[in-house]
């Protein structure tokens, strides 16, 4: 691959905007641009200008308000309609008002899609990528052609789809983007025909593949293997139905396995980061399991595992985290094993090196308390709790807890009229403290009434936001009898750092009050609190 001429095209913009359930508004698309400017595309297609109003507007906004350091802007539209004049279509001539440099037209290459979608002849839609290409190139736009079904029409008339891009190029295209727009080809087929066309075609090839086989990265990668050097994708694989190829898989693939340099500046170890500021525009969550970038991505559970990367992480790790800017991390669980309690003890800041009995009697006890149901690779606060209570003896005592009671309230026939109310006695700072609470249900009074003791001694509790509440049935056979695991998530809006805590119990009530307990602890911890029991 000749990566002086090299594109790295992403259509998040426009081809990750259809995906289901997702909606740009013209300021998300002005803060995602300078994201995928900063992750270092040579390209940022921003849109359908004259088609949908908003990109429109993102264009002409975009003249105006951004200010790219490496990307080009690219305006998406499709070929003159049949029987027309390419200076005359509205949608070219808005392409052209959009002042992007570069146009990507898309255009017909399956001659049953010329004829029966556009309902026209074969010689007309040639005629038709000719006229527009040459008079946007005339006009000194530079312009790629996205030949729409192209694997599919190739495989039912290859003389035809050929002549679609052979007439393209013929007219100044600079690029031909083969499109597997039906997402179904597997990545065999695809470098058999990128091959084979390379062979005939007088012009640089490009990959945009979908995803609907699953193939969507293996596809562009066989299809840079086999001469195209333009790639297409989004990020986070958005897009229609299944989605495009992921981006930044292909590009992670092509810079780390097959020593490529394709991201201007520092992109590849911004990687991650990118990623997931770009899930928050599209209120889209991150993919835990998303290659290189995904929270998962380097994330270790399995005991045997953990005991090898101690000895060199790249043992069990397919590439260096941090060469994408994430991070390899231990989770705790009962496939745990000692090496993964020391790992993950020194990803918390403690050496356990040397520490054999420890390191047993927190894998068992691990091990022991996953086995009645709670989880610790979902609650690594708690995790670090118990890490401490073995390495100090005891749990760091904030406050201690003599008893709590809660009431619930209904006035048959009005749901809406449930109250609840909590009596806490717990001893703190010296005393002893009763406060009661009221709530909506019997957590929220229990939360209030514990955060009304505590917060005269610990000031820093006002900060600790709730965020999260999760509840599971564990052993769901037993009915109402059932042990209940309760997840807490928890934020200090003063240090923006969150944690997660766990509580187990026989009902939701108790489970809920440890790990809010264990919760109100830890955040103390992290906030360096000195205990005042
Ligand atoms: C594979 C892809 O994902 S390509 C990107 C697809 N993205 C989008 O469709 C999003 C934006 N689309 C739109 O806003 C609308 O669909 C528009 C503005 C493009 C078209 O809407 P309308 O003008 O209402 O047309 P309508 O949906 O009825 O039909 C599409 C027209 O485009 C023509 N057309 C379809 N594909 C092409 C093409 N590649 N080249 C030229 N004309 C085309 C059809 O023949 C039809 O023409 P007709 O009006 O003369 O019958
Ligand atoms: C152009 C395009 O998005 C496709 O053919 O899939």
């Amino acid at each position: 691959m000749d990566t002086t001429t090299f594109d790295v095209y992403d259509t998040t913009l426009r081809d990750g905007a259809q995906q289901e359930g997702m909606n740009l508004s013209v300021a998300d698309k002005l803060t995602i641009a300078p994201l995928l400017d900063e992750l270092g595309v040579g390209y940022i297609e921003g849109g359908w200008p004259g088609a949908i109003p908003k990109d429109t507007e993102f264009f002409k906004r975009a003249a105006k308000e951004l200010d790219l350091r490496h990307a080009e802007l690219a305006a998406f539209g499709s070929t003159r309609k049949a029987g027309a004049r390419a200076w005359e279509d509205a949608q070219v001539r808005a392409l052209l008002e959009s002042e992007a440099p570069v146009v990507t037209l898309v255009a017909k290459s399956d001659i049953r899609h010329v004829e029966r979608a556009l309902r026209t002849t074969g010689e007309e839609n040639l005629a038709m990528i000719s006229d527009t290409v040459s008079f946007l190139v005339g006009e000194g736009r530079r312009v790629f052609l996205d030949a729409e079904h192209f694997f599919d029409g190739y495989r039912y008339d290859p003389d035809y789809a050929l002549r679609a891009i052979e007439t393209a190029f013929a007219a100044g295209a600079e690029v031909a983007v083969l499109c597997d727009t039906n997402g179904g080809m597997l990545p065999d087929r695809v470098h058999e025909v990128v091959q084979a066309v390379r062979e005939r075609a007088a012009g640089r090839l490009g990959i945009h593949a979908h995803n609907d086989s699953g193939c969507a990265v293996a596809n562009s990668m066989a299809a840079v293997a086999s001469g195209a050097s333009h790639v297409q994708g989004t990020i986070n694989g958005y897009g229609e139905r299944t989605g495009n190829a992921d981006l930044l898989t292909v590009v992670a693939n092509l810079e780390l396995k097959e020593g490529q340099r394709l991201l201007a500046g520092a992109g590849l170890r911004e990687m991650t980061r990118i990623a997931h500021a770009i899930s928050e525009v599209t209120n889209i969550a991150p993919f835990a399991r998303q290659p290189y970038v995904g929270a998962s991505a380097f994330a270790h559970k399995a005991g045997l595992h953990a005991s090898a990367i101690k000895v060199d992480p790249d043992l069990y790790q397919h590439a260096d985290p941090v060469a994408v800017g994430n991070d390899m991390r231990m989770l705790i669980s009962d496939m745990a094993g000692r090496a993964s309690i020391e790992l993950k003890g020194r990803e918390l800041g403690f050496d356990l090196s040397g520490q054999g009995e420890l390191l047993s009697r927190v894998t068992n006890r691990v091990k022991d308390a996953e086995a009645q149901g709670y989880t610790y690779d979902a609650a690594d606060a708690s995790f670090e709790l118990l890490l401490r209570e073995e390495l100090d003896g005891a749990r760091p005592a904030f406050f201690r807890t003599e008893s709590w009671r809660v009431f619930v309230e209904t006035v048959p026939g009005d749901p809406t009229d449930a109250s609840s109310e909590a009596t806490v006695k717990v001893h703190v700072g010296g005393e002893r403290v009763i406060a009661t609470g009221e709530g909506n249900g019997p957590v929220n009074a229990l939360d209030h009434a514990l955060r009304k003791a505590l917060l005269p001694c610990y000031p820093e509790i006002e900060r600790f936001e709730l965020i999260d509440f999760k509840v599971r049935i564990m052993d769901t056979q037993h009915g109402t009898d059932a042990t209940t695991r309760v997840l807490v998530e928890t934020m200090d809006t003063g240090a923006e750092t969150t944690w997660s805590t766990v509580g187990v119990g026989p009902n939701i009530v108790e489970a809920s009050w440890e790990a809010i307990v264990d919760s109100i602890v830890f955040g103390l911890l992290r906030a360096g609190v000195q205990p005042r029991p």
